[in-house]
């Protein structure tokens, strides 16, 4: 089988929701290639803490998995726990007859009060679901051997809709040629070397080990390439009130390049431009922040959002392909 699903913007492009039929009922889910359980507000959620969501009712066609738990906690401090069902699963109509659907019983407040989002749906490797006492299988691991051809891309577009494909490659959503580096597994992530960094042809060092993750907004580069960039752009200041690098938002914002498979990809600056940073609109925030802390380099949806990439397992060994949109 194969199939396509609507990946819809937040204000700002903060996340992307896609609409996921979860036991009959449709919910709006952030896919996310940065982590590996699928949960979703449920009715078993305290109504002080989902309304605005829609909720999986695992009445309807859940079989509870008895004694199974879930209880995830992301590198932003949000979280959830909770229970643990089978159901079906339909994503852009390719149909997960029993997937494990993990509804949460407690969500923190930064779920709680984005109440576009209904849940999310991971999409990075099993080996990091959180299910005890026995971890569960991912909506791509549990269709893989169903679908026409191992792998899913990923088109997510500035302030408009792109797309999750599953099972084949569009050729009419690339341009140019797509370059395939190799994926290390290890951590659970979609994890590979990227290259040199420049911005206004000047080198900014190299970008290094980076996981491709379309469950986080912005990108979190090492702090030498970070730092190296914003000196391009006067009025930068790096702020602990703004929590990161904002300028002045009629600032001179220069695209970002990074080489990846030996192939130069570009950032356009005014997606670097990514929000205002306070009520007066006099200070934008940065789409480029340092991964001080983070123990990661993330290419979030602001990178992504330029490209076209290919998660593929056609192969026993994963590997991730690049293409400009
Ligand atoms: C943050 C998301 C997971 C998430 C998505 C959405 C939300 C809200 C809907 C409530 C807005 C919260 C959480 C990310 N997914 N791979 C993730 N999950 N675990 N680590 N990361 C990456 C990281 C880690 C640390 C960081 C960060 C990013 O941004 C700022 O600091």
């Amino acid at each position: 089988q194969s199939g396509s699903v609507a990946a819809n913007p937040e204000q700002y492009d903060e996340s992307y929701l896609c609409p996921v039929q979860v036991g009959g009922q449709t919910l709006n889910l952030d896919f996310d290639t940065g982590s590996a359980d699928l949960w979703v507000f449920s009715t078993l959620t305290p109504a002080s803490e989902s309304t605005g969501h829609a909720k999986y009712n695992p009445k309807t066609s859940g079989k509870a998995k008895s004694g199974y738990t879930w209880n995830i906690s992301y590198g932003d401090n949000s979280g959830a726990s909770g229970t643990v069902y089978a159901d079906k699963v339909v994503v852009g109509g390719v149909t997960a007859t029993s997937q494990a659907v993990e509804a949460a019983t407690s969500v923190s407040t930064q779920f709680m009060q984005d109440t576009d989002n209904d849940g999310l749906l991971g999409l990075a490797f099993s080996t990091i679901n959180t299910v005890q006492p026995q971890q569960q299988t991912t909506f791509f691991d549990t269709v893989k051997g169903t679908l026409a051809k191992k792998l899913f891309t990923v088109d997510l577009k500035a302030g408009t809709a792109g797309t999750y494909d599953f099972g084949y490659i569009d050729n009419s959503k690339y341009s140019g040629t797509i370059t395939y580096v190799p994926v290390k597994t290890t951590n659970g992530f979609w994890e590979f070397t990227a290259g040199a960094a420049t911005a206004n042809n000047r080198s900014l060092g190299s970008v290094g080990d980076a996981i491709a993750d379309t469950g986080t907004t912005l990108m979190y580069l090492p702090t030498a390439v970070t730092s190296a960039y914003y000196a391009q752009i006067s009025g930068s200041t790096n702020s602990a009130d703004a929590g990161g690098y904002i300028f002045p938002c009629d600032a001179d914002v220069p695209d970002f390049h990074i080489a990846i498979g030996g192939k130069s990809f570009t950032v356009p600056g005014e997606y670097i431009n990514f929000t205002p940073a306070d009520n007066s609109g006099e200070q934008c925030f940065g789409g480029i922040q340092p991964n001080t802390g983070i123990g990661f380099t993330i290419l979030g949806d602001v990178f992504l959002k330029a490209m076209f990439v290919v998660f593929d397992q056609t192969t026993s060994a994963p590997r991730l392909g690049f293409a400009a949109q």
